[in-house]
């Protein structure tokens, strides 16, 4: 059934200056300005019917530096492999709006996630303390801290935070590619006594096997693999799966190439029995993905053993249909779509290089 044609399209470079305080840093990005091309498909039909799609990026906005192609050097915020996932929104019904006891569960207490909003690598030790008491205040149970770039900094990181924490609730880690194969298994047997569920990205993500390695000898210390944050397919996923080289899988909304990609994804790991824990902040991403999570939940994995979602508490001011979190939960959304769109406002103002805010910048810049 045709209603309507495309009419317009298009394609904006919209970046946000998060390094001016040192969020979304970690031990490869010291200072990431999250980005993202954002674009709308318009129609000539009857009810305005559009698609919004968003590419996030971790670096500097939208440019990509293919000198630095590989696994760049730490500091660069450059973004390598940026991941080209095109999502859309149109009307239709909201997830989830039939009742089983699944969804009737999710609709009463959320999806559980946990935050990694208190410890990037860029805070200073008093910001660690004071978003961490304050994430307490608020509920949050389980906590992620980036590590990697200098052993004895971890070590005072994760002690302050699991002393703040207690020795129940769980604490995770995440080294962003950091290591090679034997530094990530010598690093991380140095942490372990912080008891981490898991360390993520412990090393290159397409080393499959490294993965597998680091995975042998970090498990009997009760160290999980998590990865995914980077992959780019369902084949690697595949891989992994396969190589026993990830105890948690870590799907990203717009790295894979949109929904069905992702879906595959959430199939092989109920077949593999690893739990899905998606990769979210960045820009739109926990909007994107929560919709993938609960429907995992409600109609693939039917479990919550081990299962968290991503949350960082930045941007959602942006979106017209932004995340909600109520107990250290996502409440799943009931509006209609995907969660993608933007406020026109934010996008004029964040627009590179001639969005209000950038011109300010880049003057100051100058000056
Ligand atoms: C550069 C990004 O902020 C990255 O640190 C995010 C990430 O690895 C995560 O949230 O996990
Ligand atoms: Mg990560």
């Amino acid at each position: 059934m045709v209603r309507g044609r495309i009419s317009r399209l298009s394609v904006r470079d919209v970046r946000f200056p998060t390094s001016l305080g040192g969020h979304g840093s970690d031990a490869m990005h010291m200072d990431p300005d999250y980005s993202a091309a954002y674009v709308v498909i318009e129609t000539d039909a009857e009810d305005g019917i559009k698609g919004c799609g968003i590419t996030f990026t971790l670096g500097k906005g939208t440019e990509v530096d293919w000198s630095r192609e590989g696994r760049g050097a730490p500091g660069d915020s450059g973004c390598p492999k940026c991941g080209v996932g095109l999502v859309g929104q149109a009307g239709g019904k909201a997830c989830l709006e039939v009742t089983c006891g699944h969804e009737k569960q999710m609709l009463a207490q959320g999806y559980p996630a946990y935050t990694t909003s208190c410890a990037w690598l860029g805070y200073s030790d008093d910001t660690l303390k004071q978003l961490c008491a304050q994430a307490l205040k608020d509920g949050w149970t389980r906590f992620k801290v980036k590590v990697g770039a200098d052993l004895q900094g971890d070590v005072r990181r994760c002690q302050i935070i699991r002393d703040m924490i207690g020795p129940e609730k769980t604490l995770m880690m995440d080294a962003n590619q950091r290591w090679d194969v034997p530094e990530a298994v010598e690093w991380m047997s140095k942490l372990a006594k912080f008891k981490p569920l898991w360390i993520e990205e412990p090393t290159s993500p397409d080393d499959i096997l490294g993965h597998a390695a680091i995975s042998k000898a970090l498990v009997p210390l009760g160290i999980g693999i998590a990865t995914g944050e980077q992959c780019h397919n369902r084949v690697i996923f595949k891989q992994l799966l396969q190589a026993k080289a990830l105890q948690f899988l870590q799907i990203d909304s717009c790295r894979l190439g949109s929904v069905n990609e992702n879906l595959s994804v959430l199939l092989m790991a109920k077949k593999f029995e690893i739990p899905v824990c998606p990769h979210a902040g960045g820009v739109g991403l926990c909007e994107l993905v929560q919709h993938l999570i609960i429907f995992d939940y409600i109609s693939v994995s039917a479990s919550l053993k081990n299962r968290m979602c991503e949350y960082v508490d930045h941007l959602h001011e942006h979106f017209k249909y932004p995340v909600m979190i109520q107990r250290a939960s996502y409440m799943p959304p009931k509006d209609p779509g995907y969660s993608t769109e933007m406020k026109e406002e934010s996008v004029k103002k964040h627009q590179y290089p001639d969005g209000e805010v950038w011109k300010k910048l880049l003057a100051a810049q100058e000056n």
